[in-house]
């Protein structure tokens, strides 16, 4: 379980996030909607540290890892794969995996954990030697997927996974973030702009607008309020 009680982050006289509090559940994904703006990336590098937290807590298993640094957040599960696509362009397919890897220096067996990359998306293996900036985008984002959860970590927080994706790659995407939440009973947070999209794969949902929450509840609660929740506060109809 992944908790977030009363966190604020600021940047100078910009509050990105306003008094947030939420939970996400183990084996349930939990999705974070919101507009461009809303406050969605800013909560999640608040989550894994990357951005400090003005004021808050964060919980992971009742543990307060508030004051822990990025690597050490790390260490006790919570990996993050950031908006954009941080994956090294002049380094192979398996290059990166490697890298992100013996990064986090997890225990097991990394050849085990590559076969399992690879037979999750053997589009991967086919293109093991391809450099990473030549893969498509959706390609790319198998990867960087693969390299957020090659170690099996019990809390990860995914931004935007399906940004710039076509809707088959989409679908895939999040059949495999489906899986991968159900397999170990882990905790998984994701962003997304479109409300409709997120309820293709959330259990639980927050909805984000000037960094605070306006509204939340399970799919079926945010799958009824899908058409007010587009029109108040996402300024899309999608
Ligand atoms: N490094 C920064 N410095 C100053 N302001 C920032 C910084 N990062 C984000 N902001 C501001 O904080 C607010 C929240 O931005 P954030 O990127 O967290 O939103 P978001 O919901 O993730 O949007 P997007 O979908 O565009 O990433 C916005 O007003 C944004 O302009």
């Amino acid at each position: 379980m992944l908790e977030v009680r009363n966190l604020q982050v600021s940047y100078g006289a910009i509050e990105a996030v306003r008094d947030v509090s939420l939970s996400a559940r183990s084996g349930h994904i939990t999705a974070l909607i919101g507009a461009n703006g809303a406050g969605k990336s800013s909560l999640m590098r608040a989550i894994s540290g990357v951005t400090p937290a003005t004021s808050g807590q964060i919980l992971v298993n009742g543990r307060d890892i508030t004051r822990l640094k990025p690597h050490e957040r790390a260490r006790v599960g919570v990996a993050h794969a950031m908006e954009g696509r941080r994956i090294l362009h002049q380094h192979t397919v398996e290059e990166n995996l490697v890298t992100a890897w013996h990064f986090r220096k997890p225990p097991g067996s990394f050849k085990q954990a590559l076969e399992k990359v690879y037979s999750n998306f053997p589009v991967l293996a086919e293109r093991r030697r391809a450099k990473a900036g030549t893969l498509s985008g959706g390609q790319q984002q198998m990867l960087i997927l693969s390299m957020a959860t090659q170690h099996e970590p019990p809390v990860v927080l995914l931004d935007e996974p399906s940004l710039g994706l076509a809707p088959i790659i989409v679908t895939q995407i999040f059949e495999y973030i489906k899986a991968y939440s159900a397999e170990g009973n882990r905790v998984v947070l994701l962003s997304e702009q479109m409300a409709t999209l997120a309820l293709k794969v959330a259990d639980y949902g927050y909805v984000l607008k000037h960094g605070q929450v306006v509204f939340d509840g399970d799919r079926k609660q945010l799958n009824d309020g899908v058409a007010d929740l587009s029109s108040a506060y996402l300024g899309t109809t999608g």
